[in-house]
């Protein structure tokens, strides 16, 4: 496969690199001034990250840190492990940290590099759909305390990302399907081929010959909106900026937390954009036809579209309270990104509790 670069054009503009065999591209990435590199990857991958430990070693001097599954690693505590353990080795902010692994190792080894210092250099390699499209791009890093998902974190952008989606034919399907989610949320959000592509298409692996478009798609997305709002400040004429990413993530995150962190994040993702898709259609802002196309977009892809199919026992009042530490609120005002039409994202000021208990309705059966 040939490469793509797709260069995010932020203050300090980096590329995110697609294609297949990418270790020999990381000491370009990572600059000519690193010494050290601190290796985070999932310890779970120890195998598939076997490639990437031998290219770094081949140029620097490697200290490989293996983190603990999924969720589990996205602590306060893990990260201070890492601080401990580059502090023990004396890294300087000439080194430089590389991360392998799903959404969650990107984020806490994002945190780390952006904790460490104040700041040093992160690469990521990401080995899900779901970081690969998400997690990796764009700078947000974080892990999540016992009141909620990512609310301690930092800004943090990497100094690039190598997506080599041969590392794809490993992941578990639920995992796969997972990623999905937020591919489905960009064609809602920005770029409705994606929805045309996937309604055409009838079952996606990871040798679909149609992932890879999802995949630049979707990276495409979140590049274009994270140049334009970096730190989620705001967007102009109406549009949200970064705000836009975050469709579905108030009831998806309130619902993770409810689950004690142990459902996938793009599941909840499905079931939080057809929750806002009803609220915007009950708050008389989006068409029944396009609210109705939502939850057979995120089905069809294998998805859930309900609470229950989450697995989850979960009423209106389990939920309220997360929801109101969602980094979009302001005060004791919930904001709701909503689509006023496809590819039109808007916010939806303080909706009553009558429509956010209304909508919850339509998701939880
Ligand atoms: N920072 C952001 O902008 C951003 C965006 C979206 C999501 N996120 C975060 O990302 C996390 C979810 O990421 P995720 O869905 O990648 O989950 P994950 O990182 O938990 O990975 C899921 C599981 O797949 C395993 N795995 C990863 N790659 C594999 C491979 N190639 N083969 C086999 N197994 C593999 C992991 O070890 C893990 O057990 C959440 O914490 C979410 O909040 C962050
Ligand atoms: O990059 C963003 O901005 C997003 O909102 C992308 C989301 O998919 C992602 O899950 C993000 O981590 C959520 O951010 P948060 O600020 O709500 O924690
Ligand atoms: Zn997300």
């Amino acid at each position: 496969m040939n490469e793509t670069v797709i260069r995010v054009e932020s203050a300090a503009a980096y590329d995110v690199v697609i294609g297949t065999a990418l270790a020999a591209r990381l000491p370009d990435l990572l600059g000519d001034k690193v010494q050290r590199v601190a290796f985070l990857y999932a310890a779970e991958l120890a195998e598939q990250a076997e490639p990437i430990l031998e290219a770094l070693l081949k140029h620097y001097d490697v200290l490989g840190l293996g983190l603990p599954s999924g969720e589990d690693q996205k602590t306060v505590a893990v990260a201070a492990d890492c601080w401990e353990a580059l502090g023990e080795k004396g890294f300087t902010r000439s080194d430089a940290v590389v991360t392998f692994g799903g959404g969650a190792t990107t984020d806490l080894g994002g945190f780390v590099a952006a904790g460490w210092l104040r700041g040093v250099r992160v690469v990521h390699i990401p080995t899900t759909v779901l970081a690969t499209v998400d997690a990796a791009v764009g700078g947000k890093t974080g892990v999540n305390t016992a009141a909620g998902k990512n609310l301690v974190g930092a800004f943090h952008e990497p100094a690039g990302v190598l997506c080599d989606l041969a590392l794809l034919g490993t992941l578990p399907r639920e995992d796969l399907v997972a990623g999905l989610g937020e591919v489905v949320k960009c064609g809602f959000i920005a770029d409705p081929e994606i929805l045309r592509l996937i309604e055409a298409t009838d079952e996606i692996t990871a040798a679909s010959p149609v992932l890879p478009e999802l995949i630049e798609r979707a990276i495409r997305v979140k590049a274009e909106v994270v140049a334009a709002d970096l730190k989620e400040t705001g967007g102009s004429d109406g549009h949200p900026g970064r705000e836009t990413l975050n469709y579905g993530h108030t009831l998806a995150h309130a619902l993770e937390k409810h689950s004690g962190f142990s459902i996938r994040h793009g599941d909840a993702v499905a079931v939080g954009c057809v929750y806002a898709a009803e609220l915007a259609r009950l708050a008389g802002v989006l068409s029944d036809e396009v609210a109705a196309r939502h939850a057979p977009a995120f089905a069809k892809v294998g998805l859930p579209t309900t609470v229950k199919e989450l697995g989850l026992e979960a009423g209106f009042d389990d939920l309220i309270g997360a929801m109101r530490v969602d980094k979009k609120a302001r005060g004791s005002v919930l904001r709701f990104l909503v689509l006023h039409d496809l590819a039109v994202p808007r916010i939806l000021t303080g909706p009553t509790e009558e429509q956010l208990r209304e909508a919850y309705a339509a998701v939880s059966v």
